[in-house]
């Protein structure tokens, strides 16, 4: 088990990458103050998110989870790459889009939902919106609505308080451990017990990518160097749409972590193989302002095999889906290869919990390195907090 990465410069070698981690003293950040995320949640609290999922998996077929931006993205990305294992339902009400709401709310069976508010801050004006709408809802069509509920939020903020208030089940997140790195807390492990995967295993991953943090601070080190070179943006193509929602996860983490005062990496997503009939021009014929990052499942969990004789091409014949794929995915490398372009590859054995946690992790540590090496505070987002003070102000007009 664990992720392969290899690095494939394009202009750097290895001691060079190496030398810089060294220089800056990346690995002293490897400690719970500058990375409070690897504090893992203990046995007791994680055990209580296993019986509260078991508890209410017994009632429930369906978990409807709403949150924004770090309070679903990573409980997302997990069920996307996972969800070919998933025992219940999960679904994710992530916008105020009033179609999105309103169909999703006609198509469910009410009780037999259960709805988990997320919302460290307790006041995200998108969560509390929605909460509002469930909230009349499940008063007005079902008995005992409280016992549809569960909140997710830091300790004494509003969630909290609702929680109690309504008697409904209440899971805190550690109030240190930022929204977009909080994907090992119950924010996303709760979702996840519930729809019966192994939480133990995903820390587990974590845990691995900490001890082998050289890989994800080697990971900033060689993403910085190439940002130095006017590399400004950072391109992720994993080669299986079920790592689509693991890219938006990391959009998040790079772009709301590193985009700060003037300087920032724009992370672009694009999945193979679609991508090589969409922007895959551009990457080999346009600017040469990207790092590339690209992952390969080496086993999927289920595989189809070609028929011994194929219409139109030949070759295709008694191949499997995986192989072609692979190709795609060796034929890209090589192309971009050629160009000069510089490649992280990532070669995961298995969309397995504990690849996943691992792979987190391991960004969630190359964020800090690269923050630390373009002086930017990986923590905090101010700038968005003025869009949504604008907006509070918007639907404020007329009070
Ligand atoms: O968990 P909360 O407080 O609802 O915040 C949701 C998201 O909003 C932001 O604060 C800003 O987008 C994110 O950093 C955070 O993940």
């Amino acid at each position: 088990m664990g992720v392969g990465v290899s690095f494939d410069f394009a202009g750097y070698t290895k001691e060079h990458i190496e030398e810089v981690v060294e220089k800056e003293e990346l690995p002293l950040l490897i400690n719970p103050k500058d990375m409070p995320f690897i504090r893992f949640v203990g046995e007791e609290e994680l055990l209580e998110i296993e019986r509260t999922a078991e508890k209410l998996r017994e009632y429930f077929s369906t978990l409807v989870v709403v949150g924004m931006g770090g309070s679903s993205l990573g409980s997302m990305a997990l069920h996307d790459a996972l969800c070919y294992k998933a025992k219940r339902e999960l679904l994710f009400l992530d916008n105020v889009d009033p179609l999105l709401i309103s169909r999703t709310l006609k198509k469910l069976d009410l009780g037999k939902t259960l709805f988990v508010f997320v919302s460290k801050s307790g006041r995200t004006l998108e969560t509390v919106a929605i909460l509002n709408v469930v909230l009349e809802k499940l008063r007005n069509e079902v008995p005992n609505f409280e016992k549809h509920l569960l909140f997710i939020g830091d300790l004494g903020k509003s969630f909290e308080r609702l929680a109690s208030r309504v008697g409904s089940p209440f899971l805190p997140v550690p109030e240190e451990v930022g929204g977009r790195f909080s994907v090992f807390t119950s924010v996303a492990l709760f979702p996840a017990a519930f729809v019966g995967y192994d939480i133990r295993t995903f820390i587990g991953g974590a845990q691995r990518a900490v001890k082998e943090a050289e890989v994800g601070l080697k990971l900033g080190a060689c993403k910085f160097l190439h940002y130095l070179e006017g590399r400004i943006n950072s391109v992720l193509v994993p080669y299986s749409n079920y790592l689509r929602e693991f890219t938006e996860w990391y959009a998040q983490l790079w772009g709301e972590s590193l985009g700060k005062d003037g300087k920032g990496q724009t992370p672009v997503k694009a999945i193979g193989t679609p991508s090589r009939h969409s922007v895959f021009q551009l990457f080999m014929d346009g600017p040469d302002d990207k790092v590339y990052q690209f992952f390969l499942i080496k086993r999927y969990p289920e595989d189809l095999v070609l028929p011994r004789k194929t219409e139109i091409l030949p070759f295709l014949a008694g191949k499997r889906l995986s192989e072609v794929m692979e190709a795609e995915f060796k034929g890209a490398l090589r192309a971009l290869r050629e160009r000069g372009r510089p490649l992280i590859v990532f070669e995961i054995p298995e969309l397995s919990e504990f690849e996943l946690g691992y792979l987190f992790m391991t960004y969630m540590i190359a964020t800090v390195g690269m923050a630390r090496l373009m002086k930017v505070n990986p923590y905090g987002q101010p700038a968005v907090e003025i869009g949504k003070k604008f907006a509070l102000e918007e639907l404020r007009k007329g009070e």
